[in-house]
């Protein structure tokens, strides 16, 4: 393609917003090129105001989602997993044959949701995470049987600018769903932890915030930098930050007698099971 995708985001809301601030910063496409639905009008009002797009409410208008796609090269279904199925059977008397279909649905099975496209239809199945909204995501990406080449690079292309793109089969995009879309949240709580004890430690709630903020972003910082390069681990930065029986190696002891590593691992099977389970629940 040559010029600018036209883009339809149908059920913009935390991870296609995510998606969508971070295609728009690195100017993979321009707003007018994009329309975007909802379910509800307020909601359709509170994202055109943040995004800066075109955004329809199915509520108010029931075509919005089939005029959304009309014109459009790659449709983003970014509703629910339950709402997939519906979503993709609504659309399909609407879509053009060259147009890509593109999931961020966690579970829902390539199968299942081909199976209310018409026939041949190119779908792709991804699992990004919200950092892309600044620049620094995720996202696998597994195309379904007959996708070009072409169109493949159409929809790594929507998320390239803003973060790390795995090509991936669909079996693995369970591990995907443990290991980045779901994972940012893993973070989260750290730092939600960090800060509520460091309150409890005598700092300030907002110090604590900022503080757990900034230990985060920097930690990643260096990660990402020592991994990019080849330099470091994160073993290795992990074990520049133990002094010999120093404060770190108190602590880290503390978390791997906890059970730190076994906590992390089953809470990411954990993920990956919901995923596989989900294929299950909204297969036809
Ligand atoms: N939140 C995250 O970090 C991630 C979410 N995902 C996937 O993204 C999808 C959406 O999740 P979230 O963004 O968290 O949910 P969300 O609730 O923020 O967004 C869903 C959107 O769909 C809209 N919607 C529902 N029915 C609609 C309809 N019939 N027509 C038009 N719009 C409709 C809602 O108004 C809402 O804006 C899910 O399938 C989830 O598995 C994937 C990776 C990460
Ligand atoms: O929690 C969920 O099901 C979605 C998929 C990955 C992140 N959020």
């Amino acid at each position: 393609m040559t010029s600018q995708p036209r883009l339809a985001i149908l059920g913009l809301g935390s991870m296609t917003g995510a998606i969508l601030t971070g295609l728009l910063a690195a100017s993979v496409t321009t707003p007018d090129r994009i329309s975007a639905t909802t379910r509800s009008a307020a909601s359709a009002q509170e994202r055109a105001a943040k995004h800066g797009v075109t955004v329809h409410s199915s509520e108010e208008d029931p075509d919005a989602n089939l005029t959304a796609v009309r014109e459009a090269d790659v449709v983003l279904l970014g509703v629910k997993p339950k709402d997939i199925v519906a979503t993709a059977r609504e659309i399909a008397p609407a879509l053009r044959p060259e147009t890509v279909v593109v999931s961020v649905a966690a579970g829902v099975r390539a199968e299942t949701i081909a199976a209310a496209l018409p026939a041949g239809q190119p779908l792709v199945r991804t699992m990004p995470n919200t950092p892309l909204t600044v620049g620094s995501g995720v996202v696998g990406v597994a195309p379904a049987a007959g996708v070009t080449e072409e169109q493949r690079a159409l929809v790594e292309s929507l998320f390239s600018g803003s973060g790390l793109v795995v090509p991936v089969t669909e079996e693995q995009l369970s591990a995907v769903v443990a290991a980045a879309g779901s994972a940012p949240a893993y973070v989260f709580l750290l730092a939600e932890a960090i800060a509520k004890h460091a309150v409890q430690l005598g700092l300030d709630r907002a110090d604590a915030e900022a503080m757990a903020a900034a230990t985060v972003k920097g930690a990643g910082l260096m990660l990402q930098r020592g991994v990019q390069s080849g330099d470091q681990t994160a073993e290795q930065l992990r074990k520049a930050v133990m002094s010999p029986n120093g404060t770190t190696e108190r602590a880290v002891a503390v978390l791997q007698e906890g059970g730190f590593e076994r906590l992390v691992a089953e809470a990411m099977d954990a993920a990956a099971a919901r995923d596989r389970e989900m294929g299950e629940e909204f297969a036809g």
